[in-house]
């Protein structure tokens, strides 16, 4: 063994004493001081070349020197040769990366476009986002993420999933995040002590055709516009002064109201409630917005009404839709579901209908001239006059198109729908009809038509309209906010442009909130601690009929007077049933999915005249 090991020794040796020698006699040629150095001195100089090179390769010397003159090819092989660091996949992803952030950085402060480096950071700092802790909910597929896993009725989709993963889900719908919630606790959050955060709402395709790209109140992003548009509408036109200005209108409608289903009731036809609502409804809000009303009268032909109304409901239909294409934009091209093919036609026909309100309106100005008006002016009269510093129109044609469409669309379905279902749940339910016709009449009694004044004292009649919006609410979900930047609800992380979908629907059937009869109509619960006063809401926010925080409805109450003066008003002057030989049980509660919730089927019913001298009760001065 030892024999072996000394033999071993002398082979290393030889081989040592080699390569000096030849080192010698390769280095003899070109000997640094012109040969006369001694083999050991020559080596003695190679051994600190030797070691000068080894401390440049050293990483993070200070010698490694990259010249402003190197091409990018050169700069790789320098890195190539000098980096201790393994070439390994991995280490060329850093790289990239460092090189990007540097791009990154250097484009931000020279405010310069580098779209490539700014989408590939602006994913990878997405990803990293990811990591942070993200509320649950079902994974998805890629590129799609959640998408098919909707279903035509969305809001009971949601639902499903709350039961699973509790209060709070997060969903991929194709590239955008959305959250989704029913509790209180977590509007509470969202919507009041961060509601600047989720003021936004986003940019979709129906916002482009049927909201004049954003120009308008509800669907504006929140910024400087929208503040000036609803300061608009709240200082000049939804004041109370005004509101109440328009009260003997108001009046006027009802009486109309009653004289059209008395019509009915003498000739002996079914009443198709949907539609007499919707002309109340309507005519309340074209009288203020134009001094014009559609239906019944000679203003507007039964014809140029129905096309109104027919546009209005498909605005809110297809604002109400799931598009693909908003969440998949390179599926936009296909128009898939032929969504914006619709879009553009609905588009086209209200934009005339706006554009004619307008030049009506301008006309009308130009031939009085000076002469004092002969009636009270209208939403549209006030807004061709308000004026800017120079003296021109405060808001231009675009936005004064957007605002009446506003106004008309966010105000006739609502209140319309909500009503309908008021209806039909007192249909359904005789004996609460009959309980809220005895307090009417103990209020008014059976010699004259309700006025507003007698809404305060209606408390049953209001528990019924408030127990419609726990069941039954206005809208499926609130109107979807957008968050405005990156923040936190509770512990999760909210990235910025994540869609805030508010499921009012499933807030107001939720067991842990209603323990008691919850699937039932049953408005005595809201019977406790009433107030005399109009107003319906709920300080715990356990219906949210009209929002809260800064995007809660600017309309409420007028919304609210529409909806129990058109009730109080119905059940007053008629008794209701349903056509035989439909039993009460057997009246279809289905909805139809939009961005309000109406019945699937209109509401059908039989009015009989219940006070004694009703023409005279309902004098009309319209017809
Ligand atoms: C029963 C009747 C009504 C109901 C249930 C109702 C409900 C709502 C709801 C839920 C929102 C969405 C709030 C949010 O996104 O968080 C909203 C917004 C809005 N409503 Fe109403 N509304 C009614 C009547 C009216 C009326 C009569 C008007 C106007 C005359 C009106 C004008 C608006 C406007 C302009 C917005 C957008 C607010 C914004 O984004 O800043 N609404 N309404």
């Amino acid at each position: 063994m030892d024999a072996d090991n000394r033999e071993r020794e002398r082979e290393r040796e030889r081989e040592r004493e080699s390569i000096y020698l030849s080192s010698v006699a390769f280095d003899a040629t070109r000997c640094i001081d012109g040969g006369t150095a001694s083999p050991q001195a020559h080596w003695r100089e190679r051994e600190r070349e030797r070691e000068r090179e080894r401390e440049t390769r050293t990483p993070g010397s200070h010698r490694l020197r990259l010249s402003s003159e190197m091409s990018i090819a050169d700069i790789f092989s320098v890195l190539r040769q000098r980096m201790v660091v393994p070439w390994t996949p991995w280490s060329i992803a850093m790289a990239v990366v460092f090189v990007l952030t540097i791009c990154y950085r250097n484009a931000v402060a020279q405010k310069r476009k580098v779209s490539l480096s700014v989408m590939v950071m602006k994913y990878l700092m997405g990803r990293c986002g990811q990591s942070r802790r993200q509320p649950p909910g079902p994974r998805g597929w890629p590129l799609v993420g959640n998408l098919f896993q909707l279903g035509p009725k969305p809001y009971k989709d949601f639902m499903k999933l709350h039961q699973e993963y509790g209060p709070l889900v997060k969903l991929k719908l194709g590239s955008v995040n959305i959250v989704t919630t029913y509790s209180p606790e977590l509007v509470r959050e969202f919507l009041c002590n961060q509601d600047e955060v989720f003021a936004g709402r986003p940019h979709t395709i129906g916002v482009e055709y049927l909201a004049y790209g954003g120009r308008d109140i509800a669907l504006a992003p929140y910024g400087p516009h929208w503040k000036n548009m609803r300061r608009i509408c709240m200082e000049y036109l939804l004041t109370t002064r005004r509101l109440d200005s328009y009260q003997k209108h108001r009046a006027d409608e009802a009486r109309f109201m009653v004289h059209q289903v008395l019509q009915k009731a003498d000739q002996g036809e079914n009443v198709v409630v949907r539609d007499v609502l919707a002309g109340f409804s309507m005519n309340v809000m074209t009288q203020m917005l134009l001094s014009k009303r559609f239906f019944g009268c000679k203003d507007a032909g039964p014809q140029q009404s129905a096309e109104f109304l027919h546009i209005t409901h498909q605005v809110f239909w297809l604002l109400g839709l799931f598009n693909i294409a908003d969440y998949l934009p390179f599926l936009r091209w296909f128009d898939l579901q032929g969504y914006e093919r619709l879009m553009r036609q609905v588009q086209k026909q209200m934009d005339v209908f706006h554009s004619n309100i307008l030049q009506e309106h301008r006309l009308e100005h130009e031939a009085r001239g000076d002469r004092p008006r002969d009636k009270p002016e209208d939403f549209v009269d006030i807004l061709l006059s308000l004026r800017g510093n120079d003296g021109k129109e405060h808001l231009d044609d675009v936005e004064m198109k957007a605002l009446i469409q506003d106004m008309i669309a966010a105000a006739i379905d609502t209140s319309s729908v909500t009503s309908e279902w008021a209806m039909s749940e007192m249909m359904k339910n005789p004996q609460i009809l009959r309980r809220a016709q005895e307090e009417v009449d103990r209020v008014v009694g059976a010699d004259r038509c309700v006025e507003e004044s007698d809404l305060m004292h209606l408390s049953f009649l209001r528990s019924i309209v408030k127990e419609t919006f726990r069941l039954h609410p206005p809208g499926p979900f609130l109107i979807t906010h957008e968050a405005t930047k990156d923040t936190e609800v509770a512990g999760y992380h909210i990235p910025q442009k994540t869609q805030l979908f508010v499921n009012t629907y499933a807030l107001g059937r939720s067991h842990d909130i209603w323990s008691e009869r919850t699937d039932e109509f049953w408005p005595d619960r809201w019977m406790d601690n009433q107030q005399e006063k109009v107003e319906i809401r709920d300080e715990k926010l356990r219906i949210i009929p009209f929002s809260v925080g800064r995007r809660r409805c600017p309309g409420a109450p007028l919304g609210q007077c529409m909806v129990l003066l058109a009730l109080a008003t119905l059940i007053h002057a008629f008794d209701w049933s349903l056509p035989p030989p439909l039993q009460p049980h057997e009246l279809s509660m289905e909805e139809s999915f939009g961005l309000t919730l109406p019945r699937a089927h209109p509401l059908v019913g039989i009015a009989m005249p219940r006070l004694p001298n009703i023409q005279q009760a309902y004098s009309s001065q319209q017809d």
